[in-house]
This record gives C-alpha cells, sequence and structure tokens, in this order.
C-alpha cells in the first residue's frame, strides 16, 4: 500500500493542497463562534499554512449538543453492529485512496518525514480504523452463571459522548486509536486536536462524513487546551475522555471529571523508556540498529522513545562505537525529501525545550558520543550522551527530542533498579540471550510494554498504555480499547418458579 512518491512528487503535492480551516460540526464546516483564527505553520519553513477557526466553550457547547443528539436518536449507536462496521470499512477505503494527500498534509504541519507518514502514520491509521471495523462485529455479550432462577445478560453498551483529546506527535494516529474502537463501539466523538497539527484530523473528518458516517457523530473543534481542552473536560453532557498527552495536562482532565460529572477518563501520558542491554545480548549490530530506532523515530518526539540506554559497563564502548555506525544513516533535513529521517521538531517553542537538555550536557560536563548540532532553529541532530547517572534531568525528564543518554551497569539488580528508578512506566526494551533473563526483566520492569530483542509498540493486537504516572484507566489499541468505550450493564431476569407461578395466576 505505501508506493511512496518522490521528493519532487511530495513537493508538487505539497504546492496544490487545500487545507481545511474550519470546526467540523453536525457534518458540515463552520467557523468558529467568535469568529476568531489561529494560525498554522508549516514549523520546517515558518510559512504559515492556514488559518484555522479559534473554537471556545460555545463551540464545545454546540458541538457536544449535536453529539448527543446524534447519540441519542441511535443514528449510529443503533445501526447493527456488521452495519457501523461497513461504513467503517468504506471510510478506511477512503483515507487509503487520499494516503498521499494526507501523508504531505501530516508531514506539512509537523515536521515529520514524509517517510515516516507514508510508511507508518498513515498505513497505520487506515489499518487502526479497519481491525476496530473488522472486530465489531465478532463480539459476543455474555451471560452470566446464576443457576437456574433467573436469566442474565451482561451486554455491553456504547458508552455515549466521547472527547478525543489529542497530542501533535502522532496527529493521525492518536486520533485513529481513539475513534477507531469509539465509533466502532457506537460513540459520539467530539475531537480536539492539538492546535499545532489540527489539518489533518479536519480532512479525515471530511471523509468519514463522505464514507456515510452520520451528521453528529464525528466532530472536531479545533483550538487552544484553556478554551476547548478544558471545556471538554469540564462538559456536565461528556460521558468520557479519552487523551494522549502530557502527565501534567493528563492530570487537569482528572480533576475536571472530579469536578464535573466524574465522566470516564482514560489518560496515556508520558514516558522515559529504558532500553536494558545485557553482556550476553548477541547482535550488537541488530542492537544498535533497534536502539537507534527507538530513540529517534520521529524526532524522539514519542511517548514510547528509548531516552535511556541501560547498558552493561564491559560492552558500552563497543555498543556505541556500533550504535554511531547506524547512525551515519540518519540524515537530518527537508521533511519531504523521502531520503531524510529526522524532519524539523514541531515548533520553535518545542525546539528550545529540547535544545535546554544538550545545555545541559554542558552544565553537567557529560560528553557526547554522538551529534549533537542543531540548525536552522528547528532540527537537531540525533545524539548519544554517556555518563548520565539518575540526579540528572537528562535521566529523569521526558526530552521529547533526538537525546539519548547513556548510563552504565554492573549487575542484574543494577539493572532492574536503573530501569525502575522514573515515575514512568510505558515501555522498556531488553536485549539479551537468556531466555531466563529476558522474563525475569519483563516481570520485573514495570511498564505497560516491554520488548524482547527488538523495540516496538506492539501492533494492533496488543493493548499501549502505561503503569505509574504514564497512563491512567485503560489501553489503547486491541480489544481491550474496545472496552473503553463501552459501559457494561447487568439484565437480571427472573425465571423462579415463583415468577411463573405469578405470572400464571
Ligand atoms: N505522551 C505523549 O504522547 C505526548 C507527550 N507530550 C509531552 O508534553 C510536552 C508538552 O507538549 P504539549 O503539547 O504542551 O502537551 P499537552 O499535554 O499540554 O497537550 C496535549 C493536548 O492537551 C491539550 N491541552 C493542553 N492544555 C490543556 C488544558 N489546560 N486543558 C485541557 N486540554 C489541554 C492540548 O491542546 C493538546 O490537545 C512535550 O514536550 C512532551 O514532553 C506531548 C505530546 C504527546
Ligand atoms: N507512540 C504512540 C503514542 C504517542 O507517542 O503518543
Amino acid at each position: 500500500m505505501h508506493n511512496p512518491l518522490t521528493a519532487a512528487e511530495y513537493k508538487a503535492l505539497a504546492a496544490e493542497i487545500q487545507f481545511p480551516t474550519n470546526a467540523f460540526i453536525d457534518g458540515a464546516f463552520r467557523p468558529a463562534n467568535s469568529g476568531k483564527t489561529f494560525k498554522t505553520t508549516n514549523p520546517a519553513t515558518g510559512e504559515v499554512l492556514a488559518e484555522i477557526a479559534a473554537c471556545d466553550a460555545s463551540d464545545v457547547d454546540f458541538a457536544v449538543a449535536k453529539a448527543r443528539e446524534a447519540f441519542d436518536d441511535g443514528r449510529w449507536q443503533h445501526l447493527a453492529p456488521g452495519e457501523r462496521k461497513a461504513v467503517l470499512l468504506k471510510f478506511a477505503k477512503l483515507l487509503e485512496r487520499n494516503r498521499h494527500e494526507l501523508a504531505v498534509m501530516e508531514s506539512l504541519d509537523s515536521g515529520k518525514p514524509i517517510r515516516e507518514c507514508q510508511t507508518v502514520d498513515v498505513p497505520d491509521t487506515i489499518h487502526t480504523i479497519r481491525w476496530h471495523a473488522e472486530l465489531i462485529d465478532k463480539l459476543y455479550d455474555n451471560t452470566a452463571p446464576v443457576g437456574s432462577k433467573a436469566l442474565t445478560m451482561v451486554v455491553r453498551e456504547s458508552v455515549g459522548v466521547v472527547g478525543c483529546v489529542l497530542p501533535w506527535n502522532f496527529p493521525l494516529l492518536m486520533l485513529a486509536w481513539k475513534i477507531g474502537p469509539a465509533l466502532a463501539a457506537g460513540c459520539s466523538v467530539i475531537v480536539k486536536p492539538a492546535q499545532e497539527t489540527t489539518l489533518t484530523t479536519l480532512r479525515v473528518a471530511e471523509l468519514a462524513h463522505e464514507a456515510g458516517i452520520p451528521a453528529g457523530v464525528f466532530n472536531v473543534v479545533p483550538g487552544g487546551g484553556k478554551d476547548v481542552g478544558e471545556p471538554i473536560g469540564m462538559h456536565m453532557d461528556v460521558d468520557m475522555v479519552a487523551f494522549t498527552g502530557s502527565t501534567p495536562t493528563g492530570r487537569r482532565f482528572l480533576r475536571y471529571a472530579a469536578d464535573s460529572n466524574l465522566k470516564r477518563v482514560v489518560l496515556e501520558c508520558g514516558g522515559k523508556n529504558p532500553a536494558v542491554v545485557l553482556d550476553d545480548a548477541e547482535d550488537l549490530d541488530l542492537v544498535a540498529e533497534q536502539v537507534v530506532n527507538g530513540a529517534f523515530w520521529n524526532m524522539g518526539e514519542n511517548c514510547s522513545a528509548t531516552s535511556r540506554l541501560i547498558v552493561d559497563a564491559k560492552i558500552k564502548d563497543e555498543l556505541l562505537q556500533r550504535i554511531g555506525a547506524y547512525m551515519r544513516e540518519w540524515r537530518t533535513g527537508d521533511p519531504l525529501d523521502p531520503e531524510n529521517r529526522i524532519g524539523a521538531l514541531v515548533s520553535k517553542t518545542h525546539f528550545e525545550k529540547v535544545k535546554s537538555f544538550l545545555g545541559d550536557v554542558k552544565t553537567e560536563k557529560l560528553s557526547v558520543a554522538h551529534g549533537g548540532a542543531t540548525h536552522k532553529g528547528v532540527y537537531i541532530e540525533p545524539t548519544v550522551v554517556d555518563g548520565v547517572t539518575p540526579a540528572s534531568r537528562l535521566f529523569q525528564e521526558e526530552i521529547f527530542g533526538p537525546i539519548l543518554s547513556v548510563t552504565t551497569f554492573n549487575s542484574l539488580a543494577e539493572a532492574i533498579a536503573l530501569a525502575n528508578d522514573t515515575n514512568y512506566g510505558l515501555t522498556a526494551s531488553v536485549y539479551t540471550g537468556s531466555l531466563r533473563k529476558a522474563i525475569k526483566l519483563s516481570r520485573e520492569i514495570r511498564a505497560g510494554v516491554v520488548t524482547v530483542n527488538c523495540f516496538g509498540e506492539g501492533d494492533a493486537t496488543t493493548p499501549f498504555g502505561g503503569y505509574k504516572e504514564s497512563g491512567f484507566g485503560g489501553r489503547d489499541k486491541s480489544v481491550f480499547a474496545h472496552d473503553n468505550y463501552c459501559e457494561l450493564k447487568t439484565v437480571w431476569i427472573d425465571v423462579s418458579d415463583r415468577s411463573v407461578d405469578e405470572t400464571v395466576r
């Protein structure tokens, strides 16, 4: 499905794309009630791509009213699961037909390399929608073993109106991780994209409507966190919020829920993910490749990024040398050139934040093993920093940029303690030739995903989410994500002799 284009073809497509600019509510594009707009720019060039409706609480109220109307009259939730599936599969087909446009729009708005948009973001988005569509007519409800005097049904019902609050690092894919299971389950959604990356969400909503998802079921309300995110979180008629983003903002959604209607909250937050490499790792070239992929994929703007390399002191120098060799393949530059693997960071503000960690390297007198350069105020070369201790900000804080810290250990117990020495617990990877050690590490590292002899986030079939301050309330992806968007209802029907006798009388 990927069949990538050339750099010239991507640039030609970029020149002719029409960007959506208005909110999408009740099946139609609409300006913000206030008439206000905000600019979205291409971080690689600074060029303004579009002026987008800057919505506020009044737009959220309107979207929630329309989403509630659509939910209550059953135009979507009361379709048979197979009927929803058919519409969602058509939606996936339309996404596929428009995959080049979506990939280019995503790259222009976020600074992501087009090669990633084309090979990961867009195809995984489509696959996620398809996977949840295919799941929905294969799930059976249950009866409970209550004996012969009653018949009980334990049925799933759609949770209702869901606010999906999204980050800027994987705009399309995080949208799919939320709306895939939510729409399949019959919910109505109000999506708030990150202000930095609104364009593809609006285009996807338009395609969903074209595919036959009824008006009011899929709404997009663009704008800022305080203006749109908070009113969604505080809304008395929103039944659930599904959020991906930073841990501090995730905490706010728990407070909003507590201060409003106790809506369900599912959070997927930050990470400070270790790669633990034991001295019996079988293929150090493979380890180097996987660690580099984990650390620098998407410029490290990734909650699951490998940001801490925890390596046996005996093999550190050898591994760093191989990491350096593999990093030579990681060219930095124009995101629309498919040869480049590192694009622009999402914004100047974020660039400055990531750069401040390079400042720590100097003040802490750490050594840069590889990389370290910055270009044009938006690019940071992949960087490996050696000699980092747990006291360092580089070891403890989510950087969300292409910086990998290196720490050594001298025993397995020390490796596990270092891996767990963080408030986060999202992902980890372990590299060893010993099955026993791999199992021990995977059990003792407190993280939602542990990969062995590879880096990854699993696939559509596996749950994704974190322990500790990396997450709350549920998992994205897999059949378990479907459960987030459902209420469980018990229906108890008395069929005892007493009730039969009463009926007869
Ligand atoms: N876990 C992850 O995937 C992500 C982590 N981050 C981390 O967060 C840092 C800051 O990035 P931000 O874009 O500021 O993340 P953020 O967590 O503040 O933003 C995520 C979403 O929440 C919304 N939001 C922000 N403030 C809000 C508020 N007061 N009430 C309701 N909604 C609100 C934003 O508009 C956006 O849609 C990054 O440097 C990175 O470390 C950022 C994005 C994704
Ligand atoms: N890597 C997928 C989840 C995230 O970065 O937000």
